[in-house]
């Protein structure tokens, strides 16, 4: 897969910073210009938000975070950079001078993406001197949750550009969706505005207030449409007779009318204070970014259910995430752990993120399960059982834990885990794992677990190969010579 060496972001508004966040979360080096006295305030309070929402959407190996520098001028910022977002106000001529200033001073090859909302790109690149390489991509708020970028090509664009773009976005968790026909405001946001059109006119005309319009989606089809969308929804509503059942019963209704679509609401001074009031009764009471908080838990939770959607397969949105995460774990250093030492081996780092903790205020006890998984299978990586090998048919199940849990992990707090092999066999693998607090150095917890090699497709345990069980025998010996950590053995029971 291509990937994106250096990015340039020109706007560092709401989009704008957070393609930015989306680039830097990806390890990629951001130059961004944004004329606006608070720009790295703004940009900054987007950073943490993003980071947060990071936290809790993956466990798999982020790389080290790309660099964020604000500079003075388009010329600076695109210095260097393979992939430069133009994300400044809707307008078409502003927009036009910026793009052809980029173009000006970019590397001929260098990608350049606008987020237009609905301008088409080939009133966009008309005074360029390299209009090949421009192209729309169009993203979604947040940027740095929301996977998909609409790749709208105009008159001058190569098609090679949208494909280079395309399999770019795949390398940073973004799925790039060629559109075959340049059209005002592409497809989502035609579908969007036509909804939002709807939706002004159910209000002034009385018929419900914000609150209840914001019920009807998000109680109902708005969860539909996060994994299935419209057709395919649609097709499962016309029950077995399928679409054309369904065209057939509804299609009529479409020529009743039921909808004012055509119509343009006026938005004059009355309608808007009348929005803008119900809206602050509706959710003035929390500030943007809280908001914005709320929203990005609540998309990374919908983003985990899809993950594990199609019995495990992923769909959607889940899938694309599961997707990201493989190559994540491809692309992760490959631990460096001596495995002839005797000592435990240091598996992971991570943080408690706000989806852990419960309402005792501190790590939930599924999450303490989910680390001491997360570093069985990075002890299992260093012995050679990578995705590669389990998808070969064979890895290894876990058939017994142990979990004791010594003192609190909170919100933030930074945490790493290591484990000592107790023994192994063919077959067996005994192993002993503790959580730490990265900053006291104490035990939270320890898990003692037992795991088998399995011949993932006869469902049955079966001796690991000689490649796998030469590495575990040189840890094993290794760790031999540790003393038994304490706690190993504990059962559940009170003293008699
Ligand atoms: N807000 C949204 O929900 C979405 C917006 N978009 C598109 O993204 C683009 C930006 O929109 P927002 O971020 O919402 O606007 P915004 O108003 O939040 O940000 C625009 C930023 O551009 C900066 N700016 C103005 N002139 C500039 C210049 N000459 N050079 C560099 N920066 C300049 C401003 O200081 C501001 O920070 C628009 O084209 C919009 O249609 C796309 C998807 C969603
Ligand atoms: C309102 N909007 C047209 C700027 C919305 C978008 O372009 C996409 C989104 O994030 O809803």
């Amino acid at each position: 897969m291509t990937k994106i060496n250096k990015a340039a972001c020109i706007g560092g508004g709401v989009i704008g910073g957070a393609w930015a966040a989306r680039f830097v979360l990806a390890g990629i080096d951001v130059a961004i210009f944004d004329p606006h006295p608070e720009a790295e305030r703004i940009i900054g309070e987007v950073m943490a938000n993003a980071e947060r929402a990071y936290g809790m959407l993956t466990m798999a190996p982020l790389p080290p975070k790309g660099k964020l520098t604000f500079v003075k001028s388009i010329e600076e910022a695109v210095q260097g950079a393979d992939w430069i977002q133009e994300s400044v106000p809707e307008r078409v001529d502003l927009k036009r001078d910026v793009i052809t200033q980029i173009d000006a001073a970019a590397d001929p090859k260098a990608l350049i993406g606008s987020s237009t909302s609905g301008i088409m790109p080939t009133d966009l690149q008309r005074d360029m001197k390299h209009p090949e390489r421009m192209f729309v991509a169009h993203p979604y708020n947040p940027v740095y949750l929301l996977p998909l970028a609409e790749l709208v090509g105009g008159e001058k664009t190569a098609k090679a550009t949208l494909e280079d773009a395309r399999d770019k976005l795949a390398t940073i968790g973004m799925k790039g969706v060629i559109i075959k026909k340049e059209i005002e405001a592409f497809v989502g946001d035609r579908l969007l505005e036509a909804v939002w059109r709807e939706g002004l006119w159910l209000i002034k005309d009385d018929i419900c207030d914000t609150e209840t319009l914001d019920d009807v989606i998000r109680y109902s089809f708005g969860i539909r449409w996060a994994q299935m969308g419209m057709f395919e929804t649609y097709r499962i509503a016309g029950g077995e007779a399928g679409m054309r059942h369904f065209l057939a019963q509804f299609g009529p209704c479409l020529s009743w009318p039921w909808t004012k679509l055509m119509d343009v609401v006026d938005l004059d001074d009355e309608l808007v204070n009348k929005i803008a009031d119900q809206s602050d009764a509706q959710s003035g009471a929390r500030g943007i970014r809280e908001l914005e908080r709320i929203r990005d838990q609540n998309l990374v939770g919908i983003m985990h259910a899809l993950k594990a959607g199609d019995d495990g397969r992923g769909w959607g949105a889940g899938k694309l995430l599961s997707e990201f995460e493989d190559h994540l774990w491809a692309n992760a250093k490959k631990p460096q752990a001596d495995l002839g030492e005797a000592r435990p081996l240091k598996i992971l780092d991570t943080k408690v993120s706000a989806a852990w903790v419960d309402y005792n205020g501190h790590m939930t006890e599924h999450r303490y399960l989910q680390v001491f998984g997360d570093t069985s299978d990075g002890v299992l990586r260093l012995i050679g059982v990578d995705l590669e090998y389990v998808r070969d048919g064979h890895s290894y199940y876990t058939v017994e834990t142990h979990i004791r849990n010594l003192g609190e992990a909170r919100l933030g707090d930074a945490l790493y885990s290591t484990c000592q092999i107790l023994s192994s066999d063919e077959k067996r693998l005994h192993i002993f794992s503790t959580i730490y607090n990265a900053e006291t150095r104490q035990a939270v917890a320890t898990a003692e677990q037992m795991m088998l090699h399995v011949d993932s497709k006869a469902g049955k345990a079966v001796p690991a190969p000689a490649h796998v069980l030469d590495r575990l025998k040189a840890i094993t010996e290794a760790h031999a010579k540790l003393p038994a950590p304490e706690g190993v053995g504990r059962h559940v029971g009170q003293k008699r």
